[in-house]
């Protein structure tokens, strides 16, 4: 089955300024695009994520791309990154359903926020292949499973920088399953972007995993402010 990206880009970048800071240029390439790239070779379809108003500057940004895109509208806006998560796993599955070989939900996705540009292709192939079964074993795994012992594989795969915080806009995910709970966490009104996370079956792909396959440090680094933005410009010109 195909591996699907879902680029989350709904958010409004106020700590940013007065432009949207998913098509901000940077180093003569919009951050979403850059995003979208780095991540080409590790899936077969992408998925943005994002409101109306913003498709169409992106997608000037993603003309060319590699890979089939769809984009996949809030309904809403301003629901909040969960809400953006669901709009984008529920359009991988859908795509997954129109192959009509499998089950949509068990399309495997890697969901990725538009402002984290160094996104290490290396741990997204390692993310998809632990999802599969066929990464490192449990035993050194801070978490191992989650839920009930039955060994079944699970439906999320999160890396934890630090053996702490849950890299949820970082990881993949069985599209169904993840879209399923954040329906449920935004019909209980939790819009912590964790709270999805504990109703699956989850590993963590912990500091150990994460040294051992070299994952660049900075992949998980998210740009905010405009100051932030600056200096990840200056890495990549220096690139
Ligand atoms: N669909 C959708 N995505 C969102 C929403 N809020 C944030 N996001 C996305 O979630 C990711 C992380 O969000 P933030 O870093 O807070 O980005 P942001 O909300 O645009 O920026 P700030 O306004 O400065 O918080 C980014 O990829 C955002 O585009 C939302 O309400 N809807
Ligand atoms: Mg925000």
């Amino acid at each position: 089955m195909s591996r699907y990206a879902v680029v989350v880009a709904g958010g409004r970048s106020t700590r940013f300024g007065d432009r949207d800071k998913a098509v901000a240029d940077l180093a003569g390439t919009p951050m979403i695009r850059r995003v979208a790239d780095r991540v080409a070779d590790a899936t077969d379809r992408l998925v943005v994520n994002c409101r109306s108003d913003q498709r169409e500057a992106i997608e000037d940004a993603m003309a060319g791309y590699p890979n089939p895109v769809r984009y996949a509208e809030d309904p809403e806006p301003d629901e909040g990154p969960t809400a953006g998560i669901r709009t984008g796993l529920r359009a991988a599955e859908a795509w997954a359903d129109d192959d009509g070989t499998a089950d949509g939900r068990d399309a495997a996705a890697f969901v990725v926020a538009c402002d984290m540009p160094f996104v290490d292709p290396a741990l997204v192939a390692a993310l998809f292949d632990r999802l599969d079964g066929d990464g490192e074993g449990d035993a050194g795994d801070d978490e191992g499973d989650q839920g009930d012992d039955g060994g079944d594989s699970p439906d999320a795969v999160v890396p934890r920088v630090d053996d702490e915080w849950f890299q949820t806009t970082h990881a993949v995910y069985r599209a169904g399953a993840m879209a399923d709970a954040c329906d449920d966490a935004l019909a209980r009104g939790d819009r912590k972007v964790i709270a999805p996370l504990f109703e699956l079956e989850y590993e963590t792909v912990g500091a150990d995993d994460l040294a051992a396959l070299g994952v660049d440090d900075r992949s998980f680094e998210n740009l905010n402010t405009r100051e932030e933005f600056e200096a990840a410009a200056e890495a990549f010109a220096r690139r």
